[in-house]
């Protein structure tokens, strides 16, 4: 559905994002991450065709997204970063305008708006002004426009952007809900927000792909799970006592207090404990660490920053 092959795009001597190379298929639901200035916008922008790459390629359903922006456009939903409403329209005028916009033909227009109401949870606000709305009412009404004209896929830059915990639930369940009627990449730089919505995450780093795959996948490249422990005492004897559960790294060791990784599952931690104070070392903290996907991203970029 998205083959992407040596994406680059200069601003002036600086590379935003650089040989980017990645495909998405048909239904997936896609997380792309990165921290701020990573690169997300700018490779989000190109996919929707609002700005044109330096060098490599997008082929969106067969289309290249600069030689068929047109056929490229009428099969993608774009959400920016900030939403493109106007606010003085009712939820409905505007959705209407979006749809002729898009080409979905007058007869077709009311059904479209309704479907795209009802998927993004807008039903009941259908007659307010748009500028009386939350914020996170509005972003639902960003993600409205962008799938209104029924897109197979659905570009979303930040959709949870300064929404607050509740809202960002729901707009989860949203995009979630999305599943299966379209092809959805959407780009977060909070973790948790996305993890638990995307089938596959791609990783972005200064510009660049750092990894890609399931949140288990990544895990599992990565070593796996592990036992985090913070240990007082003799740093010989408490490596001596944790290498019996697996590899071990020091993380920390300031003021006496060790900070270890131990590379093992986390229901070994009540054998772990038992050892590390039966060898006479005072445990002040333990703590299983799954895989999660915050820890996991925080050591990708961390280590692109040491390699760099
Ligand atoms: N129009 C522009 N002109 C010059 N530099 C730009 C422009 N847009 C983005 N950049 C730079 O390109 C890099 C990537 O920016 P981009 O907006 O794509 O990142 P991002 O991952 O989306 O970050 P954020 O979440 O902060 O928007 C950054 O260093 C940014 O400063």
């Amino acid at each position: 559905m998205i083959q992407v092959e040596g994406l680059t795009k200069f601003y002036g001597e600086h590379a935003a994002i650089r040989d980017l190379a990645f495909t998405i298929g048909q239904g997936e639901v896609i997380g792309f991450l990165g921290l701020n200035g990573a690169g997300k916008s700018t490779t989000l922008k190109i996919l929707g065709c609002v700005l044109l790459p330096t060098s490599g390629r997008v082929v969106i359903d067969g289309h290249d997204v600069v030689s068929q922006s047109h056929e490229v456009r009428q099969r993608i939903g774009y959400l920016p970063d900030v939403p493109p409403v106007y606010e003085e329209m009712t939820v409905g005028e505007y959705l209407a305008y979006v749809a002729r916009l898009r080409d979905v033909p007058a007869k077709a227009t009311a059904s479209h708006v309704g479907e795209a109401e009802e998927k993004t949870g807008l039903r009941d606000v259908h007659g307010e002004v748009i500028s009386t709305l939350s914020h996170g009412y509005r972003q639902r009404v960003g993600l409205a426009q962008a799938l209104v004209h029924k897109p197979s896929l659905l570009i979303l830059d930040e959709p949870t952007s300064g929404l607050d915990p509740l809202q960002i639930v729901e707009m989860r369940d949203v995009i979630r809900g999305l599943k299966g009627a379209h092809t959805v990449l959407v780009s977060s730089h909070i973790l948790p927000e996305i993890s638990q919505t995307c089938d596959r995450l791609l990783i972005i780093h200064k510009g660049t792909l750092l990894a890609q795959g399931s949140e288990e996948e990544l895990s599992r490249s990565l070593g796996g799970p592990s036992i985090m422990l913070e240990v007082r005492g003799d740093r010989a004897r408490a490596l001596e006592v944790l290498q019996g559960f697996g590899a071990v790294e020091v993380l920390e060791g300031t003021g006496g207090v060790l900070e270890m990784k131990v590379a093992a599952a986390p229901d070994l931690r009540p054998q772990v404990a038992r050892a590390v104070v039966g060898a006479g070392l005072e445990l002040l903290r333990l703590d299983a660490n799954e895989g999660q996907l915050e820890a996991l991203f925080l050591r990708l970029t961390h280590g692109q920053e040491v390699r760099a």
